[in-house]
């Protein structure tokens, strides 16, 4: 897919539209992008490789754009297979380009690359530090666990292009995906993959925010152009582990359906009560990424849950897993067991919960016992009360 950002620089990222799992956990039905970059100059930078799966595509791209020409530098803002997985590559095709990276991305090329790389010229560079291609400078920011210790971004002091390596990046294809509002892929990629790093996150947000920014190129996901204010809005809010809308996500875990109809009526009764918005997910069947995407999108949450094995179904478990890994805080929650002879699942979501950082639950828990009746209805008027 064609790209344009400039004449002197030039997209030669790919689309990966075969990719079952991404990372080899999140579904991408539309793809995703591995972005790659070139500038030309007086000297030439490449900016990161692909993913060896986009590997010959970006290689004829790569070639093409250089017209003959060979890259002095190829700057290395992430080592994570997908955008390093073609760096082998690239110094068989160019034996003589520097390799431009943070200390410690240099220090983990082994890693990737065992003795491969021992013979390439390697240039560490510090916070702050500026490498002139002619009329086009970088500079160089440190952005370590964003989401990975060795990454770093790229400030082109020219044209005002960041390159964010993984930030503001997002899932799908690019050909796929041209009409497709950002925020959804974005923020269901940003919290399941980065969400952990909000501190880091706030920390690169605060370097960009002395930068004269016009263009953000990330390595997935569109090249950003216009309302940039909008962009690092969202990443604001995301990594201060704000909510971002008002409304409540209603997760529910049911083997035989009547925890799961529970859940459906308490989310009627918070809509008959005027929530904002009312979300209900089934955690046995709807993608794990898309829930925790909503668990941190609202500043409300409930969740109904069969007791199983002395504990809570396990997709319920899984869920909460999840939230606590990746720093899940600041949200009300609420509370709704299902059980037939020894309820236990409220005990072990609130056991997870009570390690979070600035999670309240609100009381009452309601306890059902295998099947919702109309007695039932009572305390969950009151959890609604509590919670709407
Ligand atoms: C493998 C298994 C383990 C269970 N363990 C418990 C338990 O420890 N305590 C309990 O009260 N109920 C237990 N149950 C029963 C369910 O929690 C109960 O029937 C509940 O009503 C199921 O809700 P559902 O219709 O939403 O699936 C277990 C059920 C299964 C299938």
């Amino acid at each position: 897919m064609q790209v344009t950002i400039s004449d002197a620089i030039r997209y030669i990222g790919v689309d990966d539209k075969d990719i079952d799992l991404f990372e080899s956990q999140y579904v991408v039905p539309e793809g995703v992008s591995y972005n790659s970059y070139v500038i030309l100059d007086e000297k030439i930078a490449v900016m990161d490789t692909v993913d060896a799966r986009g590997m010959e595509g970006w290689e004829d791209k790569l070639l093409q754009t250089l017209n003959g020409k060979k890259p002095d530098y190829l700057i290395i803002s992430h080592l994570e297979p997908d955008h390093a997985g073609s760096i082998g590559r690239m110094v068989e095709l160019f034996p003589e380009v520097k390799l431009v990276a943070s200390a410690k991305a240099i220090a983990m090329l082994p890693q990737f690359f065992e003795d491969r790389l021992d013979a390439q010229e390697k240039i560490a560079v510090k916070e702050g530090e500026e490498l002139s291609l002619g009329t086009h400078t970088l500079v160089f920011y440190m952005a370590p666990m964003v989401h990975w210790p060795e990454v770093m971004v790229t400030y082109e002091k020219s044209e005002k292009v960041l390159f964010s390596a993984d930030g503001f990046g997002k899932f799908g294809a690019l050909s796929l995906t041209e009409n497709e509002d950002w925020a959804c892929e974005a923020r269901r990629y940003y919290f399941n993959i980065v969400g952990k790093y909000g501190m880091p996150v706030q920390t690169l947000l605060k370097k960009a925010a002395g930068l004269d920014i016009e263009t953000i190129c990330p390595l997935h996901g569109p090249v950003l152009k216009e309302n940039l204010g909008y962009y690092i809005g969202l990443y604001d809010t995301w990594s201060k582990y704000e909510p971002e809308n008002k409304g409540v996500l209603v997760a529910y875990a049911s083997i035989h359906g009547n925890t799961a109809k529970a859940a459906k009526k308490l989310a009627d009764m918070l809509r008959a009560e005027g929530v904002e918005k009312v979300v209900v997910s089934d955690l046995a069947r709807e993608d794990m990424a898309e829930v925790i995407e909503d668990a941190f999108r609202y500043d409300r949450m409930v969740l109904c849950a069969a007791s199983y094995d002395g504990g809570v179904f396990p997709c319920m478990q899984d869920f909460l897993n999840h939230l606590q890994s990746k720093a899940y805080q600041k949200r009300t929650v609420g509370i709704l067991e299902n059980g037939s002879w020894a309820p236990c699942a409220a005990r072990t979501m609130k056991t997870i919960l009570s390690t979070m950082k600035d999670v309240t639950i609100v009381e009452p828990t309601v306890t059902i016992m295998s099947t919702m009746k109309e007695s039932d209805y009572p305390a969950m008027e009151a959890l609604v009360n509590a919670i709407k």
